[in-house]
């Protein structure tokens, strides 16, 4: 069956896929929407179904009930040669050079193999990773044969980039070159999606982002929309302790040391602030600090979830050493 309706400006549309494995329910019913040109995260922890869904929205597998439509196919192996992916698994032949590695990928998506071997050599030198060309994988350190196998999904010019994991096992120099490369895909209006475990990567990069759990997908959207779904936090520190004004501030309020904490009041902060000079709280400081992807993930997954995610990219890297 057919999605009812394509919408041209959606790199990667899906509904309601389900994947079964025997009797493990992997992936639950997830809708996606993905803008082209834009950069969308997968942020969930482990086993919460981020590679069955990659997978199927790359086609490698199909899924058990749902759609998906991808660069306008709904079947997404008619357009493998506009799609690069980054498995989870890694793993270059070990004795080819890093050039060869990058022109045998090209190859494999359709470039003719002298071409994509000239196009490996420029895109390391890109890098900054010209003096590497002519290694053989097996001599590179982990991260960087990463890096290869990463640019080698890149060889063929993609119009759609699939990266799963793509930050895990590199190390903080070469997690900011790939942001940086990330970002300059969806420059050029390349669409990327990428799966991660660490609310920073997605914080940092995603304008979109679909939060999975339980092969479930609470919420997809704007990473803006996700941090509203929570109220923004204000701290104000006082020179009087206490007074009839505190009788203006929310039942929630929290008093941690000299700052007190509490969530922006629906009727916004004017009316708050009036009664605080009115009743002489002396106002010291006062910030209003708009709610991080961490506790929006809390608000819209749940604790149990959020304690199985890594929130710092650092924690990671430690992680994967
Ligand atoms: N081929 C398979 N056969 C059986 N079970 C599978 C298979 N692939 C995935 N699963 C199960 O489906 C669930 C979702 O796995 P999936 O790999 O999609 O999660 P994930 O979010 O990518 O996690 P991770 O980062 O740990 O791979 C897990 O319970 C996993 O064990």
């Amino acid at each position: 069956m057919d999605f009812p309706t394509t919408t041209p400006e959606l790199a990667i549309e899906a509904r309601g896929l389900v994947k079964r494995f025997d009797e493990t329910l992997a992936v639950d019913g997830v809708d996606l929407a993905v803008p082209r040109g834009s950069i969308t995260g997968i942020l969930g922890p482990n086993g919460a179904g981020k590679t069955t869904t990659l997978r199927m929205l790359l086609g490698i597998i199909d899924p058990d009930e749902g759609y998906r439509r991808v660069l306008g196919h709904d079947n997404p192996r008619d357009v493998a040669r506009l799609i690069g992916y980054l498995p989870e698994e890694r793993g270059l032949y070990p004795s080819m050079k890093a050039y060869d590695a990058i022109g045998y990928m090209g190859a494999l998506r359709g470039l003719p193999l002298k071409e994509a071997r000239n196009r490996g050599r420029a895109l390391l030198e890109e890098q900054g990773l010209g003096h590497a060309a002519d290694r053989q994988i097996r001599q590179l350190s982990k991260g960087m044969a990463q890096i290869v196998q990463l640019l080698g999904t890149l060889v063929h010019e993609p119009q759609l980039v699939v990266l799963d994991e793509p930050f895990s096992g590199l190390d903080a120099i070469n997690q900011g070159k790939l942001e940086v490369l990330i970002r300059g895909l969806a420059d050029r209006g390349v669409t990327v999606i990428f799966s991660t475990h660490v609310i920073a990567h997605a914080e940092r990069l995603c304008e979109g982002i679909a939060i999975i759990a339980g092969g479930k997908v609470p919420f997809a959207g704007r990473v803006d929309e996700a941090r509203d779904r929570i109220p923004a936090q204000v701290r104000l520190e006082t020179s009087a302790d206490a007074g009839p004004w505190t009788a203006a501030l929310p039942a929630s309020t929290r008093k941690v040391g000299q700052f007190r904490f509490f969530p922006l009041p629906e009727s916004g902060i004017e009316p708050l602030l009036k009664a605080l000079i009115e009743g002489n709280a002396g106002i010291r400081s006062l910030s209003i600090e708009r709610a991080g992807l961490h506790d929006a993930f809390v608000a819209i997954a749940g604790e149990a979830a959020a304690a199985r995610l890594v929130t710092d990219a650092g924690q990671d890297e430690e992680q994967a050493a």
